[in-house]
């Protein structure tokens, strides 16, 4: 049977902007009270995912979150109609106002863990929606994120749906961000790599100091428990805590792997020989490449900069991967020099492509956080929900949707405006149509 790897990448939200809410991410401090545009970064997400339909890819698209989140301010004791709630929090509360307007759900490798059917227990492929607890802004999001995961993935004889992991620091988890596969072909069973940051029950394990580590080893074994994963293939890597606090929040800013594949910068790990050689050992594929990155070839700051490593590596039908990468790359000499020269050397990366995702790196996101990442079988594929399949089709209905609904530019003083709260709820009732998502969004749901 013919076994795929599907990118489900995230669908900008319409009250996409820029807050700074994301202590750690120095993409997001900076840009802090930018103005963002809303319909651009839709515009570039879509573009990306078209072109990788275009290129033979399975690509699919996970509906964005219902912002601002009215229900959350109201748990917070903002009372009266939805308008009176917006502008009291607005004016009495900023800050957690803001954080209850992000996009944040647009970061789709935050979005889960997936594990394929060929690695777990009962064979079905599982997800566990992340519980993002590290950041106020972001632990809104992994109730909606099931609904949407049940409504894309809907079919309980492939899928299997989790509860977010408890909402603690504790058991912080950052989904697939933290996590990256490695296998022959997509279908065969893999070794699942899980990064962690921290240990959480035992402080006397080395941990960043100055920035926080958002997932858990913890975590990561619960994910892994949950998922019937057998620990002959699974990988624990604690990521180097200096990174951390260098601004490499999560591990997919330093670290990505596809199939025989780990592309990773020296510094990404601790302990990197042990966890280098433990891949090796539980690898069960054919011909294991490590592309390790030098400092005297990259810096970590330029790293951070252009997210190097927060790109795609995709395989081509006739076995070449590409690597997507953001135009960031491209315009510095260090990281384009380098990404030139790695596609004439004896790796499976063939060739690169760029492009313009700088709405989303403006706040910290690259081309690979705006994507999760489902190996599918053929049987599987025919069982997800086939409107958030990306084809010509629903690629132009998606366009107009955005063209119709969207705003060109957005301030952080817009975001109180009652208007925009009307026009994103417009804009979504008519997504879930769309996407043929049911009643996903809570004001759906009243
Ligand atoms: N995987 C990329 C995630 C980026 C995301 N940025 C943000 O939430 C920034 C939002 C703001 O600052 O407006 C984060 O840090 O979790």
């Amino acid at each position: 049977m013919t076994q795929f790897e599907a990118n489900f990448d995230g669908l900008v939200g319409p009250t996409h902007n820029y807050a700074g809410l994301s202590y750690g991410n120095v993409a997001s401090l900076k840009n802090a009270s930018a103005s963002s545009s809303p319909k651009q970064a839709a515009k570039q997400g879509l573009k990306k995912m078209k072109a990788l339909a275009d290129l033979g890819m399975v690509q699919g698209v996970l509906a964005p979150q219902e912002r601002p989140d009215v229900y959350s301010l109201r748990r917070l004791g903002f009372t009266g109609s939805d308008a009176q709630v917006l502008q009291a929090a607005a004016k009495q509360a900023p800050a957690i106002f803001q954080a209850c307007c992000s996009a944040s759900s647009m970061w789709t490798a935050n979005a889960a863990t997936v594990s394929p059917s060929a690695d777990t227990l009962d064979g079905k492929i599982h997800f566990t929606p992340a519980n993002l607890t590290n950041k106020f802004h972001r632990s809104l999001e992994p109730q909606v994120t099931g609904n949407i995961l049940r409504a894309t993935f809907n079919n309980s004889d492939y899928f299997s749906h989790h509860q977010h992991l408890p909402d603690n620091e504790h058991f912080g988890d950052e989904g697939a961000a933290n996590h990256t596969r490695l296998c022959g072909n997509y279908g065969e069973t893999g070794l699942e790599i899980f990064v962690y940051g921290r240990h959480a029950f035992d402080t006397s394990k080395p941990a960043p100091k100055k920035f926080p580590a958002r997932q858990t080893f913890e975590a990561s074994q619960a994910v892994a428990r949950l998922h019937g994963l057998q620990s002959e293939n699974v990988v624990y890597i604690q990521q180097n805590p200096d990174l951390i606090d260098q601004g490499v929040f999560h591990n997919d800013v330093i670290s990505v792997g596809n199939q025989n594949v780990l592309f990773y910068h020296e510094q990404a790990f601790s302990n990197s020989d042990a966890a280098l050689q433990e891949i090796k050992q539980k690898f069960s594929g054919n011909n294991l490449h490590f592309i390790c990155v030098k400092t005297s070839e990259v810096s970590v700051e330029d790293a951070i900069k252009t997210y190097l490593f927060n790109t795609q590596i995709i395989t081509q039908a006739n076995g070449d991967m590409v690597i997507i990468a953001p135009t960031n790359c491209q315009e510095n000499p260090a990281v384009s020099n380098y990404l030139a020269k790695l596609v004439t050397q004896n790796t499976p990366i063939k060739e690169v492509k760029y492009f313009d995702v700088k709405q989303s790196m403006q706040n910290g996101g690259g081309p690979a956080c705006l994507r999760l990442r489902v190996a599918l079988n053929e049987s599987e594929l025919a069982a997800v929900n086939p409107h958030t399949l990306i084809n010509d089709q629903q690629f132009e209905l998606l366009n107009t949707w955005v063209d119709k609904h969207y705003r060109d530019e957005l301030k952080v003083t817009d975001l109180s405006d009652p208007q925009l709260l009307i026009e994103s709820r417009t804009a979504l009732d008519e997504l879930t149509q769309i996407l043929d998502l049911g009643s996903v969004y809570p004001f759906q749901q009243i």
